[in-house]
């Protein structure tokens, strides 16, 4: 199966941050959740891969063709959804359908106005009277109303109530049924990524930290929390990352099944993707990917 998105090489320099070579791909029917501390370059890595900032070096694939030379055509299958009120503040709810049509070859108007009772919007609104978190909403009916293969969401989803959240993820997990779309998930909210993410790229510093599959994740990282003794017993290949506690060291173990072979009596807990972001973030890094 192709990739949805591929990105090799990217680099970008301002001032004060460097996005340093980064190359990920993503395959069709996943969602890929982005992570990574502020300022570690995930709305710029989203704005070179929408043309909105041009890369210093590095290539570009979305759906396969070049993110420059097709971006008429490639927009047309993206779904996109910023933290921020995109849509014009004087229209009428209802005043999208008009817009859209224009915009987007496979508009779908009924679809939309059903999005629109879905999420509780009034068609006789205007924009400027809409909530944040009603605005996002608006952006995610007009992003699943036009055939879209690819959603890149920037922070989507963090001005929604968790009821609204828990909608949301379960519309996206309905998106990528049908193995040919994809989900680009950037965001702060890692539990939701827990919940329905089959990819995690971690962004750290400008880098690519690692990207990994959930499953990868689930099955072969735990948190351990041991004495410094036990501890310096461990061969450094059964771990990435540690971090010094007060009596304690908690280290991030990337072999669990291995470990608990040796040591059966282990108790290692189950690492959540918020664990391995603050070990990556705050602790020792002991290995390169
Ligand atoms: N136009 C610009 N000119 C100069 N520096 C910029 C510009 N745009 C972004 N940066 C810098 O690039 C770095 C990465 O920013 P970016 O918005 O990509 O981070 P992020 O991972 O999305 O962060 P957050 O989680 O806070 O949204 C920051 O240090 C930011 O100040």
């Amino acid at each position: 199966m192709d990739n949805i998105l591929s990105i090799s090489h990217l680099c970008k320099k301002y001032k004060d941050f460097t996005l340093d070579d980064i190359s990920f791909q993503i395959p069709r029917g996943v969602i890929c959740g982005l992570i990574g501390e502020n300022g570690a370059g995930k709305t710029t890595t989203i704005s070179a891969l929408l043309n909105m900032v041009t890369p210093d070096s590095g290539n570009i694939q979305v759906l396969g063709m070049d993110h420059v030379e097709s971006e008429r055509e490639i927009k047309q299958k993206l779904g996109i959804v910023l933290d921020e009120v995109n849509q014009v503040p004087h229209l009428y709810c209802k005043d999208i359908d008009t817009i859209m049509k224009k915009i987007y070859q496979d508009w779908d108007s009924e679809l939309f106005f059903q999005y629109l009772e879905k999420f509780q919007l009034p068609k006789e609104k205007k924009i400027k009277e809409l909530s944040k978190g009603m605005n996002v909403k608006l952006n995610f009916a007009i992003a699943l109303s036009h055939q879209a293969e690819f959603l890149i969401l920037d922070e989507a989803t963090s001005g929604l109530d968790p009821v609204m959240r828990d909608e949301i993820l379960k519309l996206l997990q309905d998106f990528i049924m049908d193995e040919k779309h994809s989900v680009l998930l950037s965001t702060h909210i890692t539990s939701d990524l827990d919940k329905v993410a089959d990819y995690i790229v971690f962004m750290h510093e400008g880098k690519i930290q690692f990207m990994r599959s959930k499953e990868e994740i689930e099955n072969h990282y735990g948190v351990l929390q041991c004495r410094k003794d036990f501890f310096e017993a461990l061969s450094p290949d059964d771990y990435c990352a540690y971090i010094q506690e007060d009596f304690s060291i908690k280290v991030l173990v990337s072999h669990k099944q291995e470990l608990l072979e040796h040591f059966q009596d282990l108790v290692i807990e189950r690492a959540s993707i918020e664990d391995i972001m603050l070990f990556y973030i705050k602790g020792v890094i002991t290995c390169q990917d």
